[in-house]
């Protein structure tokens, strides 16, 4: 609103860059989606869902938020993940504020440690400290996690900006005008406190973009997250997914649009081809029949989503086939 409220109409309009951190399952992901109001990042209950560094971008009025999404810091065993820890430092160093989310419901442990001495060395950035789910805790239990953050905080000379409990999921369902709660309206909370953060400045992104990632990324993810769902063991970090064409059909009438989605998933072996396929194709035609429903929505169009499986042999430690997967 413009009005003669001069405090309001002085407000410097503040634009860059925030970037979640945490350990693997913190509840990063969620937290993009929900601050940016959108499904950007694809989330799922396996630590590591996590690999590209998504932007999601925040309009407010006063303001500009581009929230990058980075996987979760972890002990590398493949080349995978040391290219992923190194995704994710560099990314930390080139962001205006950091968020470390830390769960509401876990015990801070050697993780969040490690993490928060990590941050605490990036010096001057701000750093706000994010208790996620809090929707799975009671009152008494989130006041003793808020005191144990501050003493993360101290202990490993982090210093925090802010201390916010929040719940993406109960901010999500709120979009969806499904319920609201403190926990969801504590998002809105958040970005309003990161924005404060940020360095005075012009918009980064034009005014109603959601994402700067190419649409062909965001449908490969949908269907990784679609062929995430039940999958166990090492099978999900297997799983790799590459867009080859997205063209409309020719010779449909206007008001009946289709397009054409080719998309290959790669596993490692052949054993993990007979899982993602399932008996007869039952779990590839549901894995394909998800990922199409979300296709469509993100797209707003109605999707012919061709699926093919393919064996990328050991392609987690092959640096060829690493650049051919888009790593
Ligand atoms: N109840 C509840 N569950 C949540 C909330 N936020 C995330 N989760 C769940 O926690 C799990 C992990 O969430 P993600 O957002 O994928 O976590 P992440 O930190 O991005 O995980 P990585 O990509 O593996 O690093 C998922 O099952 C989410 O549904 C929340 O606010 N409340």
């Amino acid at each position: 609103m413009i009005g003669d409220n001069g405090d309001q109409s002085a407000r410097p309009f503040r634009s860059g860059f925030a970037c979640f951190v945490g350990r693997p399952n913190a509840g990063k992901s969620t937290l993009t989606n929900a601050v940016v109001g959108e499904k950007i990042a694809i989330t799922s209950n396996r630590p590591q869902t996590t690999r590209h560094a998504i932007r999601g971008i925040v309009h407010r009025e006063h303001g500009q938020l581009v929230v990058v999404d980075t996987p979760g810091l972890h002990r590398p065993r493949t080349l995978l993940g040391q290219r992923l820890n190194d995704l994710v430092r560099s990314t930390w160093a080139e962001v205006d504020v950091i968020g470390v989310c830390i769960p509401a419901n876990e015990t801070i442990g050697p993780g969040d440690r490690f993490i928060a001495r990590e941050v605490a060395a990036i010096g001057r950035t701000p750093k706000v400290a994010v208790v996620t789910k809090s929707d799975l805790v009671g009152g008494d239990r989130l006041a003793q996690q808020l005191a144990a953050v501050a003493q993360l905080g101290e202990e490993t000379g982090t210093e925090w900006a802010e201390v916010v409990p929040v719940s993406a999921t109960d901010r999500l369902a709120a979009l969806a005008k499904k319920s609201a709660s403190a926990g969801a309206d504590r998002v809105e909370l958040l970005t309003g406190l990161l924005l404060d953060q940020l360095p005075e400045g012009p918009p980064l992104y034009p005014d109603g973009e959601l994402t700067d990632e190419p649409e062909e990324t965001l449908v490969a993810e949908l269907v990784r997250e679609a062929a995430l769902e039940g999958v166990r063991d090492e099978l999900p970090h297997s799983i790799a997914v590459v867009v080859e064409e997205m063209i409309p059909r020719e010779d449909r009438p206007a008001d009946r649009p289709l397009l054409d989605v080719h998309v290959n998933l790669y596993v490692e072996r052949d054993s993990q081809k007979a899982i993602v396929i399932g008996r007869k194709g039952a779990r590839l035609r549901d894995v394909g029949t998800r990922a199409r429903t979300q296709i469509e929505r993100l797209l707003g169009t109605p999707v012919y989503l061709d699926l093919h499986v393919k064996i990328a042999k050991d392609w987690q430690r092959d640096p060829k086939q690493l650049g051919r997967l888009g790593f």
